[in-house]
């Protein structure tokens, strides 16, 4: 199954100086840089009736994220922001559980196919739900870095995507793998990763009207 857009375009919209002066400005950065390996800099996500992504932290300090296809139920990025502070190691793990045991309302964002999302995932836990029904929910990760040449290596690039699809794999699992995992995320750094020390407005929405998506082939 294919996205929408057509390699070319994703790399049109990912490389375009207009749309990463945007992001500069929205996220406060001078510049931002491609990875300088193949694979980090997009991905793309699908998710199918039953598929969700299980609670988790990211490491990197801003995520980009654009929704290509919204499904027909579920699929619901849900969060809570600001639930520990990592690189203060204040990692609260009492409120993670609070969480996973549902003991605590989440926030949901509300998004449509062509939102572009602006997100600090490094201390606000998040999931996305299960999609539901038989429109499978597609998503684009744009990862940037605000210093140039940096890559993950063939192994880290590949690790990233086995955590991701760890992830997926765990939220199937019982409360308690969950929260395994969960820990054992609390206390992975990836270093080529930068570290956004600033406080952390979290979200941001922008609806991309049209344009970025618009074009065909
Ligand atoms: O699919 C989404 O909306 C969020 C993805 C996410 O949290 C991640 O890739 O770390
Ligand atoms: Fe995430």
């Amino acid at each position: 199954m294919m996205l929408s857009l057509p390699t070319r375009r994703w790399r049109q919209l990912y490389n375009d100086e207009l749309f990463k002066h945007f992001l500069c400005d929205v996220l406060g950065e001078k510049a931002l840089y491609p990875y300088a390996d193949p694979l980090s800099s997009i991905n793309l996500h699908y998710a199918s009736h039953g598929q969700e992504l299980g609670w988790h932290f990211d490491n990197s300090s801003f995520a980009i994220t654009l929704l290509v296809q919204k499904p027909l139920a579920g699929g619901v990025f849900q969060y809570v922001k600001d639930l520990r502070d990592a690189d203060a190691g204040e990692m609260n793990f009492a409120g993670v559980d609070t969480v996973l045991e549902e003991r605590q309302t989440v926030d949901a964002l509300e998004i449509d196919a062509g939102d572009l999302v602006l997100f600090r995932g490094r201390n606000s836990l998040h999931r996305v739900t299960p999609t539901e029904g038989e429109v499978t929910r597609m998503l684009a990760v744009l990862a940037y870095n605000t210093q140039p040449d940096i890559a993950l290596s063939e192994t880290g690039a590949y690790d990233l995507l086995r955590q991701t699809m760890t992830s997926w794999r765990v939220c199937k699992g019982t409360p308690a793998a969950q929260k395994d995992l969960l820990r054992a995320e609390s206390h992975q750094c990836t270093p080529v990763r930068i570290f956004w020390p600033e406080p952390l407005d979290q979200l941001l929405l922008y609806h991309m009207a049209g344009p970025a998506l618009a074009g065909s082939p």
